[in-house]
């Protein structure tokens, strides 16, 4: 079937961003579109090596642009790699648009004609205009949050934080009535462990509201039931979500690392909803003292689990740990470096999801009707927890104490008390057929993705 229309999709190079932005490209490549993702050489990189291809028919393209920097302990630098970014890739952007035209010879269904950028790489929206070349943002977390950072001229103005970013009282922030409120250290950019990181991050959002003026709307990994009067307080918003991983996608889905493949025949030894699945994401660091309460607290609850321990996510002697722990636990533990998560979450034995709350990890849970167990890092994780705690209430906070330092103890109990409450899974069940719901026909994120396709294609 010819193509009539070619759409660029640009991610930011990590993974909670590259994996949903690929699952949209997909649904769109699904609509007969041509879609061509636009990764960091670094991350294309990871992305082709960790996803094999099952039948060579994949039906994306992909490019690869240099980040300008050199190693990839520049590249975990934040305020480098947004600096880098936005530096460097505008130019290689434009030259590739003006290729392909030149490449096209006039034929302007092979054109770029659409650009989706994820608002954290919105200076790919900044090219678009430029070049008279229709556009959306894509944002990878929730409604919520892109509400708050869209807020932060109000909030500065109504004295609720200061030029920083700093909340300055310690009350509930209510950007509309409608909306729950926002307690204040679930502000996105909040950091209080290092306020240079706090900065970093607040310029960072301040950098969004700016790209987001590039738009008119923004397509959402999340949908209407979940987040109403959030959707409600931005024009333009589009929630197309949740964006799930099918069988369609099990080429290249965007992992940016090999997901260890016995995962499903560790799970199917196991009775339906005992193992606790543990997994922080692609960016949560524990401290060696915090990671070794968590481990205790796993051992010592003495139940299946299967615990996702990236070779990162701590300075602790793992290794040396990993020895008598793994033989300790080997009866019922087993430890990863990457899941495929999407599967895991989805398979009947497993009976709770302790996690950090990314948002894609929050939606997976919730999508497969899982009890979450909260932890989170940084950025909007806070804020999801707040929502999976006291608004939708499927799952329990580990908060750890007074210094929100958590202990085995805690581990242990809350793991317990979620997996016996009623309520969280009554709540769990009502959410995960919402989601699904959404999605299917005659579904609100489906009607909104249909609409959005008509728009690409007019
Ligand atoms: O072993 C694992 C662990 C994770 N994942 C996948 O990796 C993604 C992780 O995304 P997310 O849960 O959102 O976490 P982060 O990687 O930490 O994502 C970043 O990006 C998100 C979207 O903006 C934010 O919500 C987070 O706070 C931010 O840290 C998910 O799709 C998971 O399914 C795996 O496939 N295997």
């Amino acid at each position: 079937m010819a193509e009539l229309k070619h759409v660029l999709c640009i991610p930011f190079p990590l993974q909670g961003h590259v994996t949903p932005l690929l699952k949209l490209s997909h649904c769109i490549a699904d609509h007969g579109i041509k879609v061509t993702v636009v990764n960091t050489e670094s991350v294309h990189a990871q992305v082709m090596a960790a996803n094999q291809l099952d039948d060579g028919s994949n039906p994306i393209d992909f490019v690869a642009f240099p980040d300008g920097l050199e190693t990839d302990e520049e590249r975990k630098d934040w305020a480098k790699l947004v600096e880098s970014i936005s530096r460097v890739m505008p130019g290689y952007l434009q030259e590739f648009i003006e290729k392909v035209k030149q490449q096209s010879k006039g034929n302007e269904d092979e054109q770029i004609n659409f650009v989706i950028a994820d608002l954290n790489a919105g200076w790919a929206l900044e090219v678009a205009e430029r070049m008279g070349i229709k556009r959306a943002g894509f944002w990878p977390a929730s409604v919520s949050c892109l509400a708050l950072i869209l807020h932060i001229r109000k909030l500065i103005e109504g004295g609720v934080i200061d030029n920083d970013g700093i909340a300055l009282k310690n009350d509930a922030i209510s950007l509309s009535k409608d909306l729950p409120s926002y307690k204040s250290d679930d502000l996105t950019w909040t950091f209080p462990e290092d306020l240079t990181v706090q900065k970093v991050l607040f310029n960072w959002a301040s950098t969004i509201v700016h790209h987001s003026t590039y738009s008119t709307s923004y397509l959402c990994n999340s949908f209407h039931e979940l987040e109403a009067s959030a959707c409600g307080i931005i024009p333009g918003v589009l929630p197309v979500g949740p964006l799930l991983a099918s069988t369609r996608l099990l080429h290249r889905r965007g992992s940016l690392w090999n997901e260890d493949s016995t995962c499903s025949k560790w799970l199917d030894q196991h009775p339906p909803q005992s193992v606790i699945y543990v997994a922080f994401g692609s960016t949560t660091i524990f401290s060696p003292e915090q990671f070794y309460e968590l481990a205790h607290g796993l051992e010592q609850i003495g139940r299946p689990f299967l615990w996702v321990v990236r070779p990162d996510m701590t300075d602790a002697p793992v290794n040396k740990f990993h020895g008598t722990f793994l033989q300790r636990v080997r009866n019922h533990g087993k430890v990863i470096q990457w899941a495929p998560q999407e599967e895991v979450l989805a398979h009947p034995s497993v009976a709770c999801f302790f996690t950090h709350c990314g948002w894609n990890s929050t939606l997976e849970g919730l999508s497969n009707g899982v009890p979450l167990l909260c932890r989170p890092y940084f950025a909007d994780q806070r804020l999801n927890r707040s929502f999976v705690c006291d608004v939708w209430r499927v799952g329990l906070g580990v908060d750890g104490d007074e210094n929100g330092v958590i202990t085995r103890h805690e581990v242990r109990t809350k793991i317990l008390a979620v997996l016996g409450s009623d309520e969280i899974k009554a709540n769990c069940k009502r959410m995960k057929e919402m989601a699904r719901k959404s999605v299917s026909e005659g579904g609100s994120s489906l009607k909104n993705l249909e609409s959005f396709i008509e728009l690409i294609k007019a």
